[in-house]
Protein backbone atom coordinates (compact mmCIF):
# COMPACT_ATOMS: atom_id res chain seq x y z
CA UNK A 1 0.00 0.00 0.00
CA UNK A 2 1.60 3.11 -1.45
CA UNK A 3 4.80 1.60 -0.72
CA UNK A 4 6.90 2.29 -4.04
CA UNK A 5 9.79 -0.42 -4.11
CA UNK A 6 11.34 1.43 -6.93
CA UNK A 7 11.00 5.01 -5.01
CA UNK A 8 12.71 3.43 -2.20
CA UNK A 9 15.41 1.57 -3.87
CA UNK A 10 16.48 5.26 -5.52
CA UNK A 11 17.56 6.12 -1.70
CA UNK A 12 18.58 3.23 -0.53
CA UNK A 13 20.46 5.11 2.15
CA UNK A 14 16.64 6.43 3.51
CA UNK A 15 16.02 2.60 4.57
CA UNK A 16 18.55 2.58 7.74
CA UNK A 17 17.15 5.78 9.18
CA UNK A 18 13.65 4.46 8.36
CA UNK A 19 14.51 0.96 10.33
CA UNK A 20 16.03 3.01 13.35
CA UNK A 21 13.00 5.69 13.18
CA UNK A 22 10.70 2.38 13.45
CA UNK A 23 12.87 0.83 16.20
CA UNK A 24 12.77 3.99 18.38
CA UNK A 25 8.59 4.48 18.18
CA UNK A 26 8.72 0.53 18.78
CA UNK A 27 10.68 1.38 22.38
CA UNK A 28 8.80 4.00 22.67
CA UNK A 29 6.02 1.87 22.71
CA UNK A 30 7.58 -1.16 24.87
CA UNK A 31 8.24 2.11 27.47
CA UNK A 32 4.45 2.89 27.42
CA UNK A 33 3.72 -0.77 28.11
CA UNK A 34 5.75 -0.66 31.03
CA UNK A 35 4.67 2.35 32.69
CA UNK A 36 1.02 1.36 31.98
CA UNK A 37 1.60 -2.07 33.54
CA UNK A 38 2.72 -0.48 36.66
CA UNK A 39 -0.14 1.84 37.05
CA UNK A 40 -2.24 -0.76 36.78
CA UNK A 41 -0.15 -2.92 39.14
CA UNK A 42 -0.58 0.06 41.65
CA UNK A 43 -4.05 0.22 41.09
CA UNK A 44 -5.17 -3.23 41.43
CA UNK A 45 -2.72 -3.02 44.99
CA UNK A 46 -4.80 0.05 45.75
CA UNK A 47 -8.35 -1.69 45.49
CA UNK A 48 -6.79 -4.97 47.09
CA UNK A 49 -5.90 -2.19 49.66
CA UNK A 50 -2.45 -4.39 50.12
CA UNK A 51 -0.37 -1.37 48.52
CA UNK A 52 2.89 -0.36 50.65
CA UNK A 53 5.65 2.21 49.62
CA UNK A 54 7.43 -0.35 48.09
CA UNK A 55 4.41 -0.37 45.15
CA UNK A 56 4.55 3.31 44.90
CA UNK A 57 8.03 3.62 44.77
CA UNK A 58 8.49 0.53 42.00
CA UNK A 59 5.45 2.60 40.18
CA UNK A 60 7.34 5.98 40.26
CA UNK A 61 10.70 4.50 39.26
CA UNK A 62 8.92 2.76 36.22
CA UNK A 63 7.00 6.39 35.60
CA UNK A 64 10.76 8.05 35.03
CA UNK A 65 12.01 5.19 33.26
CA UNK A 66 9.27 5.06 30.96
CA UNK A 67 9.22 9.18 30.56
CA UNK A 68 12.75 9.13 29.83
CA UNK A 69 12.80 6.34 27.25
CA UNK A 70 10.19 8.04 25.14
CA UNK A 71 11.59 11.33 25.22
CA UNK A 72 14.71 9.69 24.11
CA UNK A 73 13.36 7.74 21.08
CA UNK A 74 11.12 10.65 20.36
CA UNK A 75 13.61 13.12 20.20
CA UNK A 76 16.05 10.55 17.89
CA UNK A 77 13.20 9.38 15.75
CA UNK A 78 12.28 13.31 14.73
CA UNK A 79 16.20 12.79 13.81
CA UNK A 80 16.15 9.66 11.78
CA UNK A 81 13.20 11.92 9.82
CA UNK A 82 15.06 14.73 9.36
CA UNK A 83 18.48 12.48 8.35
CA UNK A 84 16.08 10.74 6.04
CA UNK A 85 14.34 13.65 4.73
CA UNK A 86 17.86 15.05 3.73
CA UNK A 87 19.30 11.94 1.98
CA UNK A 88 16.07 12.24 -0.15
CA UNK A 89 16.32 15.55 -1.49
CA UNK A 90 20.27 14.88 -1.82
CA UNK A 91 20.13 11.68 -3.36
CA UNK A 92 17.01 12.80 -5.74
CA UNK A 93 18.30 16.10 -6.83
CA UNK A 94 21.52 14.95 -7.72
CA UNK A 95 19.50 12.27 -9.92
CA UNK A 96 17.57 14.87 -11.25
CA UNK A 97 20.23 17.00 -12.00
CA UNK A 98 22.38 14.70 -13.59
CA UNK A 99 19.72 13.33 -16.06
CA UNK A 100 19.70 17.20 -17.14
CA UNK A 101 23.29 16.91 -18.06
CA UNK A 102 23.07 13.48 -19.41
CA UNK A 103 19.31 15.11 -21.70
CA UNK A 104 21.61 18.10 -22.33
CA UNK A 105 20.83 21.32 -24.61
CA UNK A 106 17.91 19.45 -26.29
CA UNK A 107 15.97 18.20 -23.22
CA UNK A 108 13.35 21.05 -24.07
CA UNK A 109 12.17 18.72 -26.96
CA UNK A 110 10.86 16.31 -24.16
CA UNK A 111 9.97 18.07 -21.33
CA UNK A 112 8.99 21.61 -20.38
CA UNK A 113 11.23 24.14 -18.06
CA UNK A 114 8.29 25.12 -15.61
CA UNK A 115 7.85 21.22 -15.19
CA UNK A 116 11.85 20.32 -14.18
CA UNK A 117 11.59 22.98 -11.95
CA UNK A 118 8.12 22.12 -9.61
CA UNK A 119 9.48 18.40 -10.04
CA UNK A 120 12.49 18.94 -8.28
CA UNK A 121 11.44 21.81 -5.55
CA UNK A 122 7.98 20.99 -4.90
CA UNK A 123 8.15 17.14 -6.08
CA UNK A 124 11.26 16.50 -3.64
CA UNK A 125 9.81 18.15 -0.93
CA UNK A 126 6.92 16.16 -1.14
CA UNK A 127 8.93 13.05 -0.86
CA UNK A 128 10.77 14.49 1.75
CA UNK A 129 7.64 14.11 4.27
CA UNK A 130 7.03 10.66 2.65
CA UNK A 131 10.16 8.91 3.88
CA UNK A 132 10.84 11.16 6.75
CA UNK A 133 6.79 10.32 8.28
CA UNK A 134 4.79 8.28 6.18
CA UNK A 135 7.65 5.18 5.82
CA UNK A 136 8.31 4.66 9.25
CA UNK A 137 4.72 5.05 10.18
CA UNK A 138 3.91 2.49 7.81
CA UNK A 139 5.74 0.01 9.63
CA UNK A 140 5.54 1.31 13.07
CA UNK A 141 1.48 1.28 12.41
CA UNK A 142 2.01 -2.88 11.23
CA UNK A 143 4.31 -3.76 14.43
CA UNK A 144 2.49 -1.55 17.14
CA UNK A 145 -0.62 -3.70 17.09
CA UNK A 146 1.05 -7.07 16.80
CA UNK A 147 3.32 -6.14 19.94
CA UNK A 148 0.05 -4.57 22.06
CA UNK A 149 -1.23 -8.50 21.12
CA UNK A 150 1.26 -10.70 22.01
CA UNK A 151 1.19 -8.35 25.66
CA UNK A 152 -2.36 -8.29 25.76
CA UNK A 153 -3.07 -11.87 24.55
CA UNK A 154 -1.67 -13.33 27.91
CA UNK A 155 -4.12 -10.99 29.87
CA UNK A 156 -7.33 -11.78 28.10
CA UNK A 157 -7.38 -13.24 24.82
CA UNK A 158 -10.85 -12.82 23.32
CA UNK A 159 -10.52 -8.57 24.37
CA UNK A 160 -6.62 -8.77 22.37
CA UNK A 161 -8.29 -10.35 19.15
CA UNK A 162 -11.12 -7.83 19.19
CA UNK A 163 -8.65 -5.49 19.12
CA UNK A 164 -6.56 -6.80 16.78
CA UNK A 165 -9.17 -7.39 14.22
CA UNK A 166 -10.60 -4.23 14.49
CA UNK A 167 -6.92 -2.76 13.38
CA UNK A 168 -7.11 -3.79 9.64
CA UNK A 169 -10.75 -1.77 9.32
CA UNK A 170 -8.21 1.41 9.07
CA UNK A 171 -6.43 0.56 5.95
CA UNK A 172 -9.05 -1.26 4.85
CA UNK A 173 -11.35 2.17 4.69
CA UNK A 174 -8.00 4.43 3.27
CA UNK A 175 -7.91 1.91 0.41
CA UNK A 176 -11.37 1.95 -0.75
CA UNK A 177 -11.15 6.46 -1.15
CA UNK A 178 -7.43 5.26 -2.37
CA UNK A 179 -8.56 4.84 -6.20
CA UNK A 180 -10.70 7.86 -6.41
CA UNK A 181 -8.03 9.96 -4.30
CA UNK A 182 -5.59 8.71 -6.74
CA UNK A 183 -7.41 10.09 -9.85
CA UNK A 184 -8.08 13.64 -7.70
CA UNK A 185 -4.40 13.88 -7.10
CA UNK A 186 -3.05 12.96 -10.27
CA UNK A 187 -5.89 16.23 -11.71
CA UNK A 188 -4.78 18.03 -8.60
CA UNK A 189 -0.70 17.81 -10.04
CA UNK A 190 -1.71 18.53 -13.42
CA UNK A 191 -3.65 21.63 -12.90
CA UNK A 192 -0.55 22.46 -10.70
CA UNK A 193 1.95 22.30 -13.43
CA UNK A 194 -0.59 23.99 -15.79
CA UNK A 195 -1.05 27.30 -13.32
CA UNK A 196 2.78 27.03 -13.15
CA UNK A 197 3.60 27.19 -16.68
CA UNK A 198 1.28 30.09 -16.76
CA UNK A 199 2.09 32.17 -14.22
CA UNK A 200 5.83 31.59 -15.44
CA UNK A 201 4.68 32.85 -19.06
CA UNK A 202 2.99 35.97 -17.87
CA UNK A 203 5.35 36.91 -15.69
CA UNK A 204 7.94 36.58 -18.13
CA UNK A 205 5.93 38.55 -21.05
CA UNK A 206 4.84 40.91 -18.59
CA UNK A 207 6.16 43.98 -19.98
CA UNK A 208 4.86 42.90 -23.95
CA UNK A 209 1.03 42.48 -21.92
CA UNK A 210 1.21 45.83 -20.63
CA UNK A 211 2.50 47.43 -23.98
CA UNK A 212 -0.59 45.54 -25.91
CA UNK A 213 -2.79 45.98 -23.04
CA UNK A 214 -3.49 42.24 -22.71
CA UNK A 215 -2.26 42.19 -19.30
CA UNK A 216 -6.18 41.87 -18.16
CA UNK A 217 -7.08 39.64 -20.34
CA UNK A 218 -4.38 37.64 -19.55
CA UNK A 219 -5.33 38.14 -15.35
CA UNK A 220 -8.74 37.08 -16.25
CA UNK A 221 -7.35 33.58 -17.96
CA UNK A 222 -5.28 33.14 -14.91
CA UNK A 223 -8.01 33.93 -12.40
CA UNK A 224 -9.81 31.30 -13.96
CA UNK A 225 -7.12 28.74 -14.18
CA UNK A 226 -6.55 29.47 -10.61
CA UNK A 227 -10.50 29.31 -9.76
CA UNK A 228 -9.90 25.90 -11.19
CA UNK A 229 -6.82 25.02 -9.09
CA UNK A 230 -8.67 26.33 -5.72
CA UNK A 231 -11.23 24.20 -6.34
CA UNK A 232 -9.26 21.09 -6.68
CA UNK A 233 -7.29 22.12 -3.98
CA UNK A 234 -10.97 21.93 -1.90
CA UNK A 235 -11.67 18.85 -3.39
CA UNK A 236 -8.29 17.60 -1.87
CA UNK A 237 -8.59 18.49 1.62
CA UNK A 238 -12.47 17.64 1.70
CA UNK A 239 -11.71 14.05 0.05
CA UNK A 240 -8.12 14.42 2.89
CA UNK A 241 -10.85 15.63 6.02
CA UNK A 242 -13.61 12.88 4.82
CA UNK A 243 -11.03 9.78 5.31
CA UNK A 244 -9.92 11.17 8.44
CA UNK A 245 -13.29 10.97 9.73
CA UNK A 246 -13.98 7.58 8.82
CA UNK A 247 -10.58 6.75 10.65
CA UNK A 248 -11.62 8.57 13.59
CA UNK A 249 -14.55 6.57 13.71
CA UNK A 250 -13.63 3.16 12.95
CA UNK A 251 -10.56 3.35 15.51
CA UNK A 252 -12.55 5.15 18.26
CA UNK A 253 -14.71 2.50 17.46
CA UNK A 254 -12.56 0.01 17.55
CA UNK A 255 -10.74 0.78 20.91
CA UNK A 256 -14.38 1.15 22.49
CA UNK A 257 -15.83 -2.38 21.25
CA UNK A 258 -12.12 -3.98 22.74
CA UNK A 259 -12.97 -1.99 26.13
CA UNK A 260 -16.46 -3.29 26.08
CA UNK A 261 -15.19 -6.92 25.73
CA UNK A 262 -12.76 -6.26 28.88
CA UNK A 263 -15.36 -5.68 30.73
CA UNK A 264 -17.44 -8.28 29.95
CA UNK A 265 -14.64 -10.15 30.12
CA UNK A 266 -14.32 -9.00 34.14
CA UNK A 267 -17.83 -9.36 34.68
CA UNK A 268 -17.75 -12.91 34.05
CA UNK A 269 -14.22 -13.51 35.86
CA UNK A 270 -12.20 -14.16 32.96
CA UNK A 271 -10.11 -11.61 33.87
CA UNK A 272 -8.40 -9.47 36.49
CA UNK A 273 -9.70 -6.05 37.43
CA UNK A 274 -5.70 -4.96 37.16
CA UNK A 275 -5.97 -6.98 33.44
CA UNK A 276 -9.05 -5.14 32.51
CA UNK A 277 -7.19 -1.71 33.13
CA UNK A 278 -4.76 -2.64 31.37
CA UNK A 279 -6.82 -3.33 28.30
CA UNK A 280 -8.64 -0.21 28.67
CA UNK A 281 -5.50 2.16 28.83
CA UNK A 282 -3.63 0.18 26.43
CA UNK A 283 -6.61 -0.16 23.49
CA UNK A 284 -6.36 3.66 22.21
CA UNK A 285 -2.45 2.58 20.99
CA UNK A 286 -3.49 -0.38 19.00
CA UNK A 287 -5.18 2.49 16.62
CA UNK A 288 -3.27 5.59 17.05
CA UNK A 289 -0.27 4.44 15.05
CA UNK A 290 -2.72 3.61 12.25
CA UNK A 291 -4.86 6.33 12.49
CA UNK A 292 -1.59 8.35 12.32
CA UNK A 293 -0.65 6.71 9.14
CA UNK A 294 -4.23 7.18 7.67
CA UNK A 295 -3.49 11.02 8.27
CA UNK A 296 -0.01 10.75 6.48
CA UNK A 297 -2.11 8.70 3.91
CA UNK A 298 -2.28 12.33 1.66
CA UNK A 299 1.56 12.68 2.16
CA UNK A 300 1.87 9.49 0.65
CA UNK A 301 -0.20 10.08 -2.15
CA UNK A 302 1.30 13.64 -3.67
CA UNK A 303 4.57 11.71 -2.30
CA UNK A 304 3.42 8.84 -5.16
CA UNK A 305 1.91 11.93 -7.77
CA UNK A 306 5.21 13.40 -7.39
CA UNK A 307 7.34 10.25 -7.70
CA UNK A 308 5.06 9.28 -10.99
CA UNK A 309 6.50 12.21 -12.27
CA UNK A 310 10.18 12.36 -11.17
CA UNK A 311 10.49 9.07 -12.86
CA UNK A 312 9.17 10.27 -15.88
CA UNK A 313 11.81 12.60 -16.01
CA UNK A 314 14.19 10.21 -14.78
CA UNK A 315 12.91 7.32 -17.73
CA UNK A 316 13.07 10.12 -20.37
CA UNK A 317 15.15 8.36 -23.29
CA UNK A 318 18.10 9.61 -23.42
CA UNK A 319 20.15 10.14 -27.18
CA UNK A 320 23.66 8.15 -27.10
CA UNK A 321 25.93 10.64 -26.17
CA UNK A 322 29.05 11.29 -27.61
CA UNK A 323 32.25 10.20 -26.79
CA UNK A 324 34.94 11.63 -29.58
CA UNK A 325 36.27 14.99 -29.22
CA UNK A 326 36.26 17.72 -31.66
CA UNK A 327 38.32 17.48 -34.54
CA UNK A 328 40.87 19.57 -35.49
CA UNK A 329 39.94 19.48 -38.97
CA UNK A 330 36.42 21.58 -38.84
CA UNK A 331 34.61 21.65 -42.02
CA UNK A 332 30.87 20.87 -41.28
CA UNK A 333 29.18 19.36 -43.94
CA UNK A 334 25.02 18.52 -43.74
CA UNK A 335 23.74 16.24 -46.14
CA UNK A 336 20.37 15.32 -46.70
CA UNK A 337 19.58 16.83 -43.95
CA UNK A 338 15.58 16.95 -42.43
CA UNK A 339 14.17 17.34 -39.23
CA UNK A 340 10.20 17.85 -37.60
CA UNK A 341 9.61 19.51 -34.05
CA UNK A 342 6.28 17.64 -34.08
CA UNK A 343 5.06 14.51 -36.01
CA UNK A 344 4.08 15.32 -39.55
CA UNK A 345 5.36 18.82 -39.66
CA UNK A 346 8.80 18.39 -41.22
CA UNK A 347 10.78 21.86 -41.11
CA UNK A 348 14.14 21.14 -42.70
CA UNK A 349 13.56 18.70 -46.14
CA UNK A 350 16.92 17.36 -46.92
CA UNK A 351 19.45 20.29 -46.85
CA UNK A 352 22.55 19.85 -48.13
CA UNK A 353 25.57 22.49 -46.99
CA UNK A 354 28.90 22.54 -46.61
CA UNK A 355 30.81 24.97 -44.10
CA UNK A 356 34.63 25.01 -44.88
CA UNK A 357 36.69 25.67 -42.07
CA UNK A 358 37.86 29.04 -41.99
CA UNK A 359 35.22 30.38 -44.10
CA UNK A 360 32.53 33.34 -44.07
CA UNK A 361 29.28 31.43 -44.74
CA UNK A 362 26.02 33.48 -44.47
CA UNK A 363 22.37 31.35 -44.48
CA UNK A 364 19.53 34.05 -45.48
CA UNK A 365 16.01 33.23 -46.72
CA UNK A 366 12.85 34.74 -45.55
CA UNK A 367 11.04 33.86 -41.67
CA UNK A 368 10.00 30.74 -40.57
CA UNK A 369 12.66 29.01 -43.71
CA UNK A 370 14.72 26.97 -40.76
CA UNK A 371 17.35 28.89 -40.43
CA UNK A 372 17.93 28.69 -37.06
CA UNK A 373 16.95 25.16 -36.82
CA UNK A 374 20.16 24.31 -38.54
CA UNK A 375 22.20 26.52 -36.18
CA UNK A 376 20.13 24.53 -33.20
CA UNK A 377 21.04 21.70 -35.18
CA UNK A 378 25.16 22.02 -35.37
CA UNK A 379 24.82 23.33 -31.48
CA UNK A 380 23.36 19.90 -30.77
CA UNK A 381 20.05 21.70 -29.04
CA UNK A 382 17.75 19.57 -31.77
CA UNK A 383 19.16 16.08 -31.76
CA UNK A 384 16.03 13.90 -33.65
CA UNK A 385 17.30 14.66 -37.11
CA UNK A 386 17.66 12.46 -39.89
CA UNK A 387 20.34 12.72 -42.70
CA UNK A 388 24.08 13.55 -41.90
CA UNK A 389 26.18 16.30 -39.98
CA UNK A 390 29.51 15.97 -39.61
CA UNK A 391 31.74 17.81 -38.37
CA UNK A 392 35.51 16.92 -39.70
CA UNK A 393 34.31 13.38 -41.38
CA UNK A 394 32.90 12.98 -37.52
CA UNK A 395 29.49 12.39 -36.84
CA UNK A 396 27.90 15.38 -35.04
CA UNK A 397 26.24 12.58 -32.70
CA UNK A 398 29.45 11.27 -31.80
CA UNK A 399 31.48 14.38 -30.34
CA UNK A 400 30.53 14.89 -26.79
CA UNK A 401 28.56 17.94 -26.00
CA UNK A 402 30.67 19.37 -23.73
CA UNK A 403 33.05 19.71 -27.10
CA UNK A 404 30.27 20.85 -29.04
CA UNK A 405 29.86 23.72 -26.69
CA UNK A 406 33.61 24.07 -25.94
CA UNK A 407 34.22 24.72 -30.00
CA UNK A 408 31.00 26.38 -31.42
CA UNK A 409 30.17 29.70 -29.97
CA UNK A 410 26.15 30.70 -30.61
CA UNK A 411 25.49 34.37 -30.58
CA UNK A 412 22.12 35.23 -31.16
CA UNK A 413 19.54 38.33 -31.01
CA UNK A 414 19.10 37.69 -27.34
CA UNK A 415 22.17 36.38 -25.99
CA UNK A 416 21.22 35.86 -22.22
CA UNK A 417 23.42 38.38 -19.69
CA UNK A 418 23.51 37.31 -16.04
CA UNK A 419 22.66 39.23 -13.45
CA UNK A 420 26.14 40.28 -11.44
CA UNK A 421 29.19 42.11 -12.92
CA UNK A 422 30.51 42.94 -16.56
CA UNK A 423 33.41 40.97 -15.22
CA UNK A 424 31.14 38.01 -14.18
CA UNK A 425 29.31 37.99 -17.72
CA UNK A 426 33.02 38.25 -19.22
CA UNK A 427 34.42 35.69 -17.46
CA UNK A 428 32.33 32.91 -18.46
CA UNK A 429 33.68 33.26 -21.94
CA UNK A 430 37.13 32.89 -20.00
CA UNK A 431 37.85 32.41 -17.01
CA UNK A 432 41.27 33.36 -16.26
CA UNK A 433 40.98 36.07 -18.41
CA UNK A 434 42.92 38.96 -17.33
CA UNK A 435 42.02 42.63 -16.47
CA UNK A 436 44.02 43.98 -19.53
CA UNK A 437 42.28 40.55 -21.91
CA UNK A 438 38.56 41.82 -21.02
CA UNK A 439 39.59 45.64 -21.62
CA UNK A 440 40.85 44.84 -25.01
CA UNK A 441 37.81 43.08 -26.12
CA UNK A 442 35.51 45.57 -24.76
CA UNK A 443 37.34 48.17 -27.02
CA UNK A 444 37.53 45.53 -30.01
CA UNK A 445 33.16 45.98 -29.61
CA UNK A 446 33.60 49.88 -28.50
CA UNK A 447 32.09 49.54 -25.28
CA UNK A 448 35.09 50.53 -23.02
CA UNK A 449 34.56 54.24 -22.74
CA UNK A 450 30.30 53.87 -21.85
CA UNK A 451 32.03 51.23 -19.33
CA UNK A 452 34.70 53.59 -17.67
CA UNK A 453 32.26 56.08 -17.35
CA UNK A 454 30.32 53.53 -15.22
CA UNK A 455 32.09 51.27 -12.19
CA UNK A 456 34.37 50.04 -14.87
CA UNK A 457 34.62 45.81 -15.30
CA UNK A 458 32.51 45.69 -11.74
CA UNK A 459 29.51 47.67 -13.29
CA UNK A 460 26.47 45.90 -11.93
CA UNK A 461 23.86 44.31 -14.61
CA UNK A 462 20.52 43.69 -13.82
CA UNK A 463 18.61 40.52 -14.87
CA UNK A 464 19.22 39.82 -18.44
CA UNK A 465 21.24 43.49 -18.17
CA UNK A 466 18.21 45.25 -18.43
CA UNK A 467 19.98 48.76 -17.62
CA UNK A 468 21.83 48.00 -20.91
CA UNK A 469 20.68 49.20 -24.06
CA UNK A 470 19.66 46.16 -26.92
CA UNK A 471 23.12 47.51 -28.61
CA UNK A 472 25.23 47.23 -25.70
CA UNK A 473 23.87 44.18 -24.50
CA UNK A 474 24.74 42.77 -28.32
CA UNK A 475 28.35 44.22 -28.19
CA UNK A 476 28.80 42.82 -24.60
CA UNK A 477 27.62 39.27 -26.00
CA UNK A 478 29.79 39.68 -28.10
CA UNK A 479 32.61 40.36 -26.15
CA UNK A 480 31.86 37.61 -24.23
CA UNK A 481 31.80 35.50 -27.51
CA UNK A 482 35.53 36.88 -28.09
CA UNK A 483 36.93 35.53 -25.19
CA UNK A 484 35.85 32.10 -25.93
CA UNK A 485 37.70 31.82 -28.73
CA UNK A 486 36.11 28.73 -30.25
CA UNK A 487 37.52 27.37 -33.64
CA UNK A 488 33.73 27.83 -34.67
CA UNK A 489 31.27 31.06 -34.13
CA UNK A 490 27.44 30.62 -34.99
CA UNK A 491 25.76 34.61 -35.26
CA UNK A 492 21.88 33.87 -35.62
CA UNK A 493 20.35 37.57 -36.11
CA UNK A 494 22.90 38.47 -33.76
CA UNK A 495 22.41 42.36 -35.34
CA UNK A 496 18.50 42.37 -35.46
CA UNK A 497 16.92 44.63 -33.27
CA UNK A 498 19.67 46.81 -32.83
CA UNK A 499 21.11 50.42 -33.98
CA UNK A 500 22.71 50.99 -37.24
CA UNK A 501 25.99 51.88 -35.39
CA UNK A 502 25.96 49.42 -33.24
CA UNK A 503 25.33 46.87 -36.36
CA UNK A 504 28.00 48.12 -38.56
CA UNK A 505 30.53 47.49 -35.03
CA UNK A 506 29.56 44.08 -34.51
CA UNK A 507 29.80 43.30 -38.23
CA UNK A 508 32.98 44.73 -38.42
CA UNK A 509 34.24 42.65 -35.47
CA UNK A 510 32.32 39.52 -37.27
CA UNK A 511 34.35 39.95 -40.41
CA UNK A 512 37.53 40.45 -38.59
CA UNK A 513 36.67 36.92 -36.69
CA UNK A 514 36.39 35.18 -39.91
CA UNK A 515 39.84 35.89 -41.05
CA UNK A 516 41.03 33.17 -38.53
CA UNK A 517 37.83 31.18 -37.32
CA UNK A 518 34.79 29.30 -38.82
CA UNK A 519 31.95 31.99 -39.23
CA UNK A 520 28.50 31.15 -39.82
CA UNK A 521 26.32 34.13 -40.04
CA UNK A 522 22.33 33.79 -40.05
CA UNK A 523 21.02 37.42 -41.14
CA UNK A 524 17.93 39.06 -42.57
CA UNK A 525 19.87 41.96 -44.18
CA UNK A 526 21.68 40.77 -47.15
CA UNK A 527 24.10 43.98 -46.83
CA UNK A 528 25.96 42.00 -44.11
CA UNK A 529 26.74 39.09 -46.41
CA UNK A 530 27.69 40.53 -49.58
CA UNK A 531 31.71 39.51 -48.78
CA UNK A 532 30.34 35.84 -47.80
CA UNK A 533 32.37 32.81 -49.22
CA UNK A 534 29.12 31.27 -50.06
CA UNK A 535 25.50 32.29 -49.59
CA UNK A 536 22.96 29.79 -49.25
CA UNK A 537 19.55 31.04 -49.64
CA UNK A 538 17.01 28.94 -47.63
CA UNK A 539 13.27 28.24 -48.82
CA UNK A 540 10.50 26.45 -47.34
CA UNK A 541 12.98 24.51 -45.25
CA UNK A 542 15.78 23.68 -48.38
CA UNK A 543 18.35 25.10 -49.49
CA UNK A 544 16.95 27.11 -53.11
CA UNK A 545 20.31 28.82 -54.13
CA UNK A 546 23.66 29.03 -53.10
CA UNK A 547 26.84 31.24 -53.90
CA UNK A 548 28.66 34.00 -53.45
CA UNK A 549 26.72 37.32 -53.53
CA UNK A 550 27.60 38.67 -57.19
CA UNK A 551 26.73 35.08 -58.92
CA UNK A 552 23.26 35.11 -56.87
CA UNK A 553 22.48 38.08 -58.16
CA UNK A 554 23.23 37.13 -61.64
CA UNK A 555 21.50 34.49 -61.17
CA UNK A 556 18.63 36.38 -60.83
CA UNK A 557 16.03 34.23 -58.66
CA UNK A 558 15.21 34.24 -55.18
CA UNK A 559 18.15 35.72 -53.62
CA UNK A 560 18.07 38.75 -56.42
CA UNK A 561 14.87 39.21 -55.94
CA UNK A 562 15.38 39.39 -52.13
CA UNK A 563 18.60 41.48 -52.87
CA UNK A 564 16.52 43.90 -55.05
CA UNK A 565 13.77 44.42 -52.43
CA UNK A 566 15.85 45.26 -49.63
CA UNK A 567 18.15 47.28 -51.83
CA UNK A 568 15.52 49.71 -53.13
CA UNK A 569 13.75 49.81 -49.31
CA UNK A 570 17.69 50.66 -48.35
CA UNK A 571 17.95 53.61 -50.98
CA UNK A 572 14.44 54.89 -50.11
CA UNK A 573 15.75 55.24 -46.31
CA UNK A 574 18.72 56.54 -47.23
CA UNK A 575 17.01 59.31 -49.30
CA UNK A 576 14.35 60.43 -46.87
CA UNK A 577 17.64 60.81 -44.34
CA UNK A 578 19.11 62.72 -46.45
CA UNK A 579 16.23 65.26 -47.13
CA UNK A 580 15.44 65.53 -43.08
CA UNK A 581 19.14 66.33 -42.89
CA UNK A 582 19.17 69.08 -46.06
CA UNK A 583 15.92 70.63 -43.72
CA UNK A 584 18.10 70.43 -40.86
CA UNK A 585 20.58 72.26 -42.48
CA UNK A 586 18.45 74.86 -43.61
N1 LIG B 1 10.64 24.70 -30.70
C1 LIG B 1 9.86 24.62 -31.78
N2 LIG B 1 8.78 23.83 -31.78
C2 LIG B 1 8.00 23.71 -32.87
N3 LIG B 1 8.21 24.37 -34.04
C3 LIG B 1 9.26 25.18 -34.09
C4 LIG B 1 10.15 25.36 -32.99
N4 LIG B 1 11.11 26.24 -33.33
C5 LIG B 1 10.85 26.60 -34.61
N5 LIG B 1 9.74 25.96 -35.06
C6 LIG B 1 9.17 26.07 -36.41
O1 LIG B 1 10.16 25.75 -37.34
C7 LIG B 1 10.09 26.61 -38.47
C8 LIG B 1 11.47 27.18 -38.74
O2 LIG B 1 11.84 27.97 -37.63
P1 LIG B 1 13.28 28.65 -37.57
O3 LIG B 1 13.36 29.38 -36.26
O4 LIG B 1 14.31 27.65 -37.85
O5 LIG B 1 13.17 29.65 -38.79
P2 LIG B 1 14.12 30.86 -39.16
O6 LIG B 1 14.35 30.74 -40.62
O7 LIG B 1 15.30 30.92 -38.29
O8 LIG B 1 13.15 32.06 -38.86
P3 LIG B 1 13.53 33.53 -38.35
O9 LIG B 1 14.30 34.15 -39.43
O10 LIG B 1 12.21 34.14 -38.16
O11 LIG B 1 14.29 33.34 -37.08
C9 LIG B 1 9.04 27.65 -38.15
O12 LIG B 1 7.90 27.33 -38.92
C10 LIG B 1 8.75 27.48 -36.70
O13 LIG B 1 7.37 27.61 -36.48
Amino acid sequence: MMINKRLIGTVPESRKYVAANVALQWCSLAANIVLMSAITGLLASLLAKNADRGDFLRTAAAAVFALAVRFVCTLFASRMGYLSSRAVKRTLRELIYQKLLRLGASYQEQIRTSEIVQVAVEGVDQLETYFGAYLPQFFYAMLAPLTLFVCLCFVNMPSAVVLLICVPLIPVAIAAVQTWAKKLLSKYWGQYTALGDTFLENLQGLTTLKIYQADGYKNEEMNRESEKFRKITMKVLTMQLNSITIMDLIAYGGAALGIIMAVTQLRAGAVSPAGCLLIILLAADFFIPMRQLGSFFHIAMNGMAASDKIFRLLDLPEEETGTEDFPEECTITCRNLCFSYEENREILHGVNMEFAQGSFTAIVGERGCGKSTVASILMGRNKGYLGTVRIGGRELGSIREAELMKNITYISHQSYLFKGTVRDNLCMGKPDASDEELWSVLARVKLADFLKSERGLDTELNERASNLSGGQCQRLALARALLHDSPVYIFDEATSNIDVESENDIMREIWALAEEKTVILISHRLANVTGADRIYVMEHGDVQESGRHEELVALGGVYAELWNAQQSLENYGNLCAGKTEEKEAE
